[in-house]
């Protein structure tokens, strides 16, 4: 009967994950005593959302196969001890991390995280920025480093200078199409290692360009480092805005405070009159950063300029340094900065209850 049981555990989701709560090893333990079963997860969230919607699941798949359920105790983890008051930091020299995500690809995430890097720069903040996307490394062509090979200092490797940001990309590690086959562990494991063997000294910020979606990339780095911000690239469109949802619930799954949200290609500013159209529709952003209690940090028009400044290797913070769109990510990364300082300001971010269980 336990065997049934854990069969049933193995195709319920983790809410807003990919993959079962059995592949995460959140299920501890599964019992039967003739009548009914106890089962007891550890859930790195201590949102009561979360756990509700583990029960309502489970309870249904288990009434459906006949079985009764006793008790479904869901619980976090106990605290590992090697870590801080903070949680686990693996890179003690930065102040500061960010995590870029959006729900779907091809919203312009990776835009965004360069130009809000080199936006960060500008204003005088010590910048590095960690391309987390293997499956589609896009940041050396976007920050004009493609080709350009990273230096070893013996194991350890020297992140690449450009527009004033110190780069590295995991794309520039592996041979190409390698990641493609690449599964959750080695995923998590390729992040992890890559943590420790980046030289990045000392920086005020360190922002990920994550893959698209949820999934392991965003627990492991989670895991590692205490997030101080996530930023949401979404566009306006409304079927972006159901997948926007997913990734602004990982962020509070992940115990990662939310900066807020970039509506990219959020309207053409027509450049002979400068007046602004909405052809994707408009207004749908602010409401859900209310609802996450967050803010818009800009909506970053459709311009020519920001493809082709991304295809020349020459973001458009660089490029156009006079530009409306320049302004506006100027005023997200002033913004995405007053976040953080307002984090830190009350106590910081603590990762502990997101570790894995050690036994
Ligand atoms: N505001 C914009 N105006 C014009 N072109 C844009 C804008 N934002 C992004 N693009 C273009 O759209 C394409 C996709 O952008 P980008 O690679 O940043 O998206 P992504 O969400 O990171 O995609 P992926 O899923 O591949 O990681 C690129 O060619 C980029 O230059």
């Amino acid at each position: 009967m336990e065997q049934r049981v854990w069969a049933l555990l193995e195709e319920t989701l983790y809410p807003g994950f990919p993959k079962s709560i059995v592949a995460y090893d959140f299920v501890k333990s599964v019992e039967f005593d003739g009548k009914a079963s106890k089962i007891v997860l550890e859930i790195p969230s201590a949102s009561e959302q979360v756990a509700e919607q583990l029960r309502l699941e489970i309870g249904k798949r288990l009434e459906a196969a006949g079985i009764a359920l006793g008790v479904l105790e869901i619980r976090q983890p106990p605290k590992p001890r090697q870590t801080s008051s903070n949680g686990r930091n693996v890179l003690p020299n930065v102040a500061n991390f960010v995590m870029v995500s959006s729900g779907k690809g091809g919203v312009g995430k990776t835009t965004t995280t360069v130009n809000l890097a080199l936006a960060l720069a500008q204003q005088g903040k010590r910048v590095g920025l960690l391309d987390s996307d293997i499956y589609g490394p896009n940041i050396p062509r976007m920050m004009g480093i493609e080709g350009v090979e990273p230096v070893f200092m013996g194991k350890r490797i020297k992140p690449i200078m450009a527009h004033g940001v110190k780069v590295m990309s995991m794309g520039s590690l592996i041979a190409p199409d390698a990641s493609l086959i690449w599964k959750g562990a080695m995923v998590t494991q390729a992040i992890e290692q890559m943590l420790e063997d980046i030289e990045w000294g000392e920086l005020d910020v360190l922002i990920f360009d994550m893959p698209p979606g949820t999934g392991d990339a965003q627990l492991a780095l989670a895991q590692n480092l205490p997030i101080t911000a996530g930023v949401c690239v979404t566009t306006p469109q409304k079927v972006a805005l159901d997948d926007t949802v997913r990734a602004l619930d990982m962020f509070r799954q992940l115990h990662i405070p939310i900066a807020g949200i970039v509506e990219n290609m959020s309207g053409f500013i027509c450049p002979e009159t400068g007046k602004e159209y909405p052809i994707f529709g408009k207004g749908t952003t602010p409401e859900l950063a209310q609802r996450y209690a967050t803010r818009v940090l800009a909506e970053i028009p459709i311009e020519p300029a920001v493809r082709e400044g991304g295809d020349m290797g020459m973001p458009i913070v660089t490029l156009a340094p006079g530009c409306e769109t320049t302004r506006r990510y100027l005023e997200a990364a002033g913004k995405l900065w007053e976040a953080m300082q307002e984090v830190n300001a009350e106590g910081g971010v603590d990762n502990s209850a997101i570790q894995p269980t050690i036994f």
